[in-house]
Formats: structure tokens, C-alpha cells, sequence
């Protein structure tokens, strides 16, 4: 965003990403909630600038010695104080109401962009886009925040504006002069001297943080691991070198917000004694009555403020500017090219609520086709998806995402209903790339894979995936408002020799971090519960046995046999294969062979 704080490429990312709410089907809501608050902003100016004329009413009162006209002044100072104050109150609940309603409705816009053809899993090939997390929690707030908080500003200036013109000018209008050329020197020396520099550091500094963040909850996340290994010097001295990062950027920061500061504060304060300075001849021949002073002091900072925004508001400024920019970013590679083979048009919303932004390729979109940067692009080609009910690779070519390595190359095989699959091959190969890319995560290559309805697919990776929540919510994971009998349930635990988990009462339903309480071989036997229980017409199993001994896997292949479920597996050992009638043996270099079993 080259440093600026006002450059085109900025103000063009703040309305793209300003215009989905504003533009939305809830933009009428909006809208009015807006206007309203634009009309209690008028009002608390209006109350502002009578405030100050009977405060200076009251000093020149005083200094006349007239009674009447002091107790006449500090009654309707009274009355603007007992109407204004409840306007004041309503304009701040108004504005926080409008922050959350658009807050909502913008986490909701890119949450659903986020889960949108698994864009979060491809996101992550994307350098570029660091922590995600922290810009759909946190930049959202800090947007929505800032802009109205500045949208009401620019108003209150305006207003604030013409109101105190008016009054100062008929004061005096050298003093009006004077105040103009004041405002705009702050202004080009705030944006010159400082804004270049302390956006680009705030915008540095969010990262920072985040990273940080990140990599403490990588240590919760892995906390068995790391202790195990004994890790805790490496661990700590790498949050350190985060936490560092975040010192030295936040040292820089603050020195230049003292220089920020030093300015802002004597550019305000000098403010104080500038128009009784100007005026103070006029005072001193009786010209002007003294309250003129106070008068002319609160139009001026008033006027100050309205024209010297930037100078005031210049923290503000950056950190908006930091966050619009991280969620265009975030917004814009979201979009994507499209896949053709898969048409955009419904969006599924996990919620199965209605979207209420139109659903077109330029504004919902999976990252899917998108070629990432630093690719020449050429010799770049993309695999093609066809839905169809059988599974078929035909003239399939699969590269690693940085299209480096060729992992197979010209593969063709047609997998028909009921049967059965081994891939295997050394550690590295590309066995759990060929699934990647049959589920479409992975799409550097050519050829055509053709696949049932994903919702006919069942894959159980190699590392299983503990959902929070109950067991039952983890047995019927991703459909886990199913309903299903608590026999069944149960049943299925025992066929896959979890019985130690049934005889706990009432488990079903308790809450725990399965991820961590079971051992990694009972979740690879919860995963082939799952499967059992959800029996999909194809399983694809990538080493979805491998933490478990000789006789729990013959078990379980045993009652995979048994139903009717046409499956794939990827593993290493070689009491697999009596399981499966195929083998497909990758054997580096993008070579393989296919095979029937019977014949090995
Ligand atoms: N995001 C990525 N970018 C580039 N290369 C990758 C990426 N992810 C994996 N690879 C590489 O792709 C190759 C194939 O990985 P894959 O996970 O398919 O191996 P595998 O045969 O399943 O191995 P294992 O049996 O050890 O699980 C590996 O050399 C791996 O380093």
C-alpha cells in the first residue's frame, strides 16, 4: 500500500471492502440507523455551540455585574444540559448498535467466504496471508469500529464547521484567517512527516502480534509433544524471538508516536492562548466584551478540530488503514479463480441460511485454479474434476502445489463399485497427494479425475480429527445433528472394540477434548466408527490404521468388508493387501505400477 496513508490503492480497498454491507440487502436498515445518528450529531452540535455561547454569556454577565441576565443564562444552560445530554447518550447506543449489526454481518460474509471450498485449507499455500484468524476476529471489529467512529467525526467537523464559522467570523475575522492557515499547516506536516512512516509500522505491528499469539496456541495445541521431547528451552526461545519481533516494532512505534505526540500537543495546546492572543487588543480597547474571548476560544479549537482531523486523529487513521488493507487482502485472494467444472451458484452455508450478498465468482469464491504467486505461470495447468457416480484418474499428472516435483505422472484407473484399493510405496512418494488431489485440495497437474458426489466420499486422514463436544457429536462429525439411536451408537463403539469407552456411563453426551484424553490408536477406531455409522458408497483410509496392532486393523478391515462400502486405503503394511483386490505401488520419480492382488 506504499506507506501512504492516503493513496488511491488504499481509498480503492476501503470501498471494496466498505461496500459489501453498504451495498448488502440489509443496507436499508442501515442506511436509516445512519441518517438517524447523522441527526443526533446535528443536534449535539447544535447543543455544543449553545453551550458556548451562554457559557461566554454567563462571563460577560459576571463581568458586568448584571444579575438578571447571569440567573437567565445559567437557567437555559439548564435546559440545553437536560435535553442535550440524553440525545448525547442515544447517539453513542445508536453507534454501537450499527457496529455490531454491520460486525455481523461482515464475519458472516467472510466466514462463509472462509469455509467456502475448503478456501481454508488453501489459504495456507498463501504466504501472503498471515493469520487469517486474527483478521476475521479482530480487523472486522477495528474496522467497523473506526469507520463509524469516523464517518460521525467528519460529520461533527462539518457541522462543527459551518456552526463555529459563522460565530468566529462575526468575531473576528483575522482570527478565522489565522485559523485556516494553522489547520492546513498541521495537516501537511502530520501526513508528510509522520504518515508514511507509522501506518507501515501499525500495519507491521498487527502481524507481529499475531504471530505471536500464534505461537503460543501452537504450544497448547501440541503441549504432550513438546513435553514428551522436553522442548520447553527451544519452545520458549522461539516465543521470545516472536515476542522480540513484537518489542522492536512496538519500540519503533512508540518513538515515533512520541514525536507524534511532542507535535499534536503543542500544535493543541498553543491553541489555548492563540485567540485571546489575536483578540486580546480588541479586549483591551473595549471593543469586545470579555465572554467574546471564551466564545472565540471554544469556535476555534472547535473549528481546529473539524479542520485538522488528520493531525488529531492520526493513530486512529493508521490502524484503520492497517485493517482495511488486511481485509481486502484477505477479501481479494478469497475470490479467486473458479474451477469450471464446479459452477458457482450455491455457497454452502453450514447454517443453511439464506446469503444476502449476491452470489456470483466476483464476490464468493474458492481459491481453487488460482496459480500462486511466484510462478511463472507457464507449464502451470491445473487438474479437471468431473462429478459422475463412478471414481475414476484418467491421464492423471500430479505435481506438488509449487509444481517442483512430479509425484505421477499419466495415471489411469477406474475404481468400480464394491471394490477395493491399496496405494502404496515409500515414505514421501506422494500416496496422501493422490488423495489430496482425488479431494480436490491439491490441483497442480493435468488430466481428469472423476468423482461421486463428495457427500458419497468419506475420508478418514492420517491424522484422525477430534471435534470439540460430546462423543455423540464426535461419532456423527460432520453431520452431527443427526439423529441416531443411542443402541446404535453404542453398538457400533463395541463392534470397533471401544468397550472400555462404553462401559463409562452416560458417555455419550459428556463433553471432553477427545483429541487429547483418547490415545491416538482409540481415535483411529472412533474414526472407522464413523465410518461404519455413516456407511458412504466410498471411503478413502490414508494409514487410518497404522497407530493400531495387527489384530484391531484385521478387525476393522474385516467389518469394512462386510458392508458395501467401495473403498481406498494408503498404507504401509503388508497385511493390507489380503484386504483389497488392487495395488497401486508408487515408486518414485512419477512412476508406478497397478496391479490385481490375486496376481501379486
Ligand atoms: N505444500 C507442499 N508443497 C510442496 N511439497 C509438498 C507439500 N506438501 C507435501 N509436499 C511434498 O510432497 C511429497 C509427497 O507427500 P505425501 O504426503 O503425499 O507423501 P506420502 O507418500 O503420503 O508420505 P508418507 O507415507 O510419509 O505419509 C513429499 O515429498 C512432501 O514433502
Amino acid at each position: 500500500m506504499g506507506n501512504k496513508l492516503f493513496n488511491y490503492r488504499l481509498l480503492h480497498q476501503f470501498w471494496r471492502v466498505g461496500k459489501l454491507y453498504w451495498l448488502s440487502q440489509q443496507r436499508w436498515k442501515a442506511v436509516a440507523l445512519l441518517l438517524l445518528l447523522l441527526c443526533l450529531s446535528l443536534l449535539g452540535t447544535g447543543l455544543l455551540i449553545a453551550v458556548s455561547i451562554f457559557l461566554g454569556e454567563m462571563e460577560s454577565s459576571l463581568a458586568a455585574a448584571d444579575k438578571n441576565r447571569f440567573y437567565q443564562a445559567v437557567i437555559i444552560f439548564f435546559g440545553v444540559l437536560f435535553i442535550g445530554v440524553p440525545i448525547i447518550s442515544l447517539k453513542v447506543y445508536i453507534q454501537g448498535k450499527l457496529n455490531l449489526f454491520w460486525r455481523q454481518w461482515l464475519t458472516d460474509y467472510f466466514l462463509n467466504k472462509y469455509f467456502y471450498q475448503q478456501n481454508f485449507y488453501r489459504l495456507t499455500a498463501y504466504s501472503e496471508i498471515d493469520n487469517p484468524d486474527q483478521r476475521i476476529a479482530e480487523d472486522i471489529q477495528n474496522f467497523t469500529q473506526q469507520c463509524l467512529y469516523f464517518a460521525l467525526v467528519i460529520s461533527d467537523s462539518i457541522l462543527q464547521l459551518i456552526g463555529f464559522s459563522g460565530l468566529l467570523w462575526r468575531i473576528s475575522q483575522p482570527l478565522m484567517m489565522f485559523l485556516i492557515i494553522y489547520a492546513i499547516a498541521g495537516t501537511v506536516v502530520t501526513t508528510i512527516a509522520f504518515g508514511r512512516i507509522l501506518v507501515g509500522i501499525n500495519l507491521e505491528q498487527l502481524k507481529r502480534e499475531a504471530d505471536f499469539r500464534y505461537g503460543l496456541i501452537r504450544i497448547r495445541d501440541n503441549a504432550e509433544a513438546i513435553a514428551f521431547y522436553q522442548g520447553e528451552v527451544v519452545e520458549s526461545q522461539e516465543l521470545w524471538q516472536r515476542f522480540g519481533r513484537v518489542f522492536s516494532n512496538f519500540t519503533r512505534l512508540i518513538r515515533w508516536q512520541l514525536g507524534l505526540d511532542l507535535f499534536q500537543n503543542s500544535y493543541q495546546y498553543i491553541t489555548f492562548l492563540l485567540p485571546t492572543l489575536v483578540l486580546a487588543p480588541q479586549i483591551l480597547s473595549g471593543e469586545l466584551e470579555i465572554g467574546v474571548s471564551a466564545q472565540a476560544g471554544v469556535a476555534f479549537r472547535s473549528i481546529l478540530i473539524a479542520l485538522g482531523l488528520i493531525v488529531s486523529q492520526f493513530e486512529q487513521l493508521s490502524a484503520l488503514a492497517a485493517a482495511v488493507t488486511r481485509l481486502d487482502e484477505l477479501q481479494t485472494v478469497m475470490h479467486g479463480a473458479q474451477n469450471p467444472t464446479r459452477p458457482i451458484g450455491h455457497p454452502p452455508d453450514a447454517l443453511g441460511r439464506e446469503l444476502d450478498f449476491p452470489v456470483s465468482p466476483q464476490n464468493i469464491g474458492g481459491l481453487r485454479g488460482v496459480i500462486p504467486k511466484g510462478r511463472d505461470g507457464e507449464g502451470c495447468t491445473v487438474l479437471n474434476w468431473v462429478e459422475d457416480a463412478c471414481l475414476s484418474f484418467q491421464n492423471v499428472t500430479l505435481q506438488t502445489p509449487d509444481y517442483q516435483t512430479v509425484l505421477v505422472q499419466d495415471l489411469s484407473f477406474t475404481l468400480t463399485v464394491g471394490e477395493s484399493l491399496l496405494i502404496s510405496g515409500k515414505s514421501g512418494v506422494g500416496k496422501t497427494s493422490l488423495l489430496r488431489a482425488l479431494a480436490g485440495l491439491w490441483e497442480a497437474g493435468s488430466g481428469t479425475i472423476t468423482h461421486p458426489e463428495r457427500s458419497h466420499l468419506l475420508f478418514l486422514p492420517q491424522r484422525p480429527y477430534m471435534v470439540l463436544g460430546s462423543l455423540r457429536q464426535q461419532l456423527l462429525y460432520p453431520h452431527s445433528d443427526r439423529v441416531v439411536a443411542k443402541d446404535e451408537l453404542l453398538q457400533v463403539l463395541q463392534q470397533v472394540n471401544l468397550t472400555n469407552l462404553v462401559e463409562r456411563t452416560a458417555v455419550l453426551d459428556i463433553v471432553e477434548d477427545w483429541g487429547r484424553v483418547l490415545s491416538v490408536g482409540e481415535q483411529q477406531r472412533l474414526a472407522f466408527a464413523r465410518l461404519l455409522l455413516q456407511s458412504p458408497q466410498y471411503a478413502i483410509l490414508d494409514e487410518a490404521t497404522s497407530a493400531l496392532d495387527e489384530n484391531n486393523q484385521t478387525l476393522l478391515y474385516e467389518l469394512l468388508q462386510k458392508t458395501d462400502i467401495t473403498y481406498i486405503s494408503v498404507g504401509h503394511r503388508s497385511s493390507l493387501r489380503s484386504f483389497h483386490r488392487w495395488m497401486l505401488e508408487l515408486q518414485g520419480g512419477g512412476s508406478f505400477m497397478l496391479s490385481l492382488i490375486e496376481d501379486a
